[in-house]
């Protein structure tokens, strides 16, 4: 572990109950995030990242168990705290989240101005002359007009929309600010427009942050570290530089493949041949193994072990032994 992290999973696993068996959706996560970084987390749909980050927050779906781990914040195991008091002082407060808009958690029957009251009243003692003010800021910061405060979210487009969801995860300064596919579902002037608006922020306000995408390339402007997760595992972590430069994987090599390069506009994009695994009983040595095209015979038989190739860049796969 970083001596400096905000946020340290330790040996997470977080299945679902289904009639079938378990869903070993999370399956022994570890990582950390050091204080101030951006950690990105990516991988196929299905990996697991949702998991992850809903885990964090602690708004699980009720079929979820956590069977095994840690989730340690600011040094203490978040897992172990009263939902009471987690969410009178962490959740919105200390760690916060950018959802997808296509989640809707603007609630359709409030104006925009009660929800970001309702939101500062929860955790604040304050006047409603000092929120309003700090919701004036906040609109301000993520270049809102002051007028969508006395509309209703169906009266706003889907950037429109998001920017308020920033500026809700935003209000009360929070230490951590979990980004899940923030920019999934807008088209693309927009999105760059919403990375651009955290980005910003984040470097004005200097909060950790960990931003779940399935898009690999979408992190190389933003993200410092990287996680890349299949099947429930992590298989690849590092710098955001050593992962890009040199992939280890052959997951993650095959996923960068994926990424279109618009100085070769000709080239073919491949596409990962084969589906995840079944994760009720997944495969029993690596879980990549089906669709790796460079697995061995170890591979489907024993699983291998996150190991260093530097201080920073990890990878769990028998080719680097
Ligand atoms: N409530 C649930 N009950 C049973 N299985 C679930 C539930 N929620 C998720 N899963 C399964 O857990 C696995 C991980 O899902 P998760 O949503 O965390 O992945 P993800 O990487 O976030 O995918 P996406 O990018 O599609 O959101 C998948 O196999 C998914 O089908």
């Amino acid at each position: 572990m970083i001596d400096s992290a905000i946020l340290s999973i330790k040996g997470l696993k977080t299945y679902y109950k289904t009639r079938d068996g378990y869903v070993k959706a999370v399956d022994d996560v570890s990582f950390d995030v050091p204080k101030g970084s951006v950690v990105g987390i990516a991988g196929e749909s299905g990996s697991g990242k949702s998991t992850i980050v809903q885990s964090i927050f602690k708004v699980l779906p009720k079929n979820a168990e956590i069977k095994d781990g840690k989730i340690e914040f600011e040094g203490k195991d978040i897992l172990k705290i009263d939902e009471k008091i987690f969410n009178k002082e962490i959740r919105w407060k200390k760690i916060s989240w950018i959802p997808q808009v296509s989640m809707d958690v603007l609630d359709p029957v409030y104006k925009i101005k009660d929800q970001l009251l309702e939101t500062i009243f929860a955790h604040e003692d304050m006047s409603k002359a000092e929120a309003m003010e700090l919701i004036v800021n906040q609109l301000k910061a993520v270049n809102l007009p002051l007028d969508v405060l006395d509309r209703y979210p169906f009266e706003l487009s889907g950037g429109q929309k998001q920017r308020v969801i920033i500026a809700t995860a935003l209000l009360l300064n929070p230490e951590l600010v979990i980004a899940d596919e923030p920019t999934t579902a807008l088209d693309v002037i927009v999105q760059a427009q919403i990375l651009n608006i955290i980005r910003n922020l984040k470097n004005e306000r200097k909060f950790s942050m960990i931003f779940v995408t399935h898009d690999l390339a979408l992190l190389a402007g933003i993200s410092d570290y990287i996680v890349i997760l299949y099947a429930g595992k992590v298989v690849e972590m590092g710098r955001t530089e050593e992962v890009f430069k040199s992939p280890l994987h052959p997951y993650t090599q095959l996923l960068l493949k994926s990424i279109p390069d618009i100085r070769k506009r000709k080239e073919k994009l491949q596409g990962i041949p084969g589906e995840p695994p079944d994760l009720i009983n997944p495969p029993q040595g690596c879980r990549f193994y089906p669709r790796c095209p460079l697995a061995m015979d170890i591979c489907k038989r024993e699983e291998p072990q996150l190991i260093n190739v530097s201080p920073t860049h990890y990878v769990a796969c028998h080719l680097r032994k």
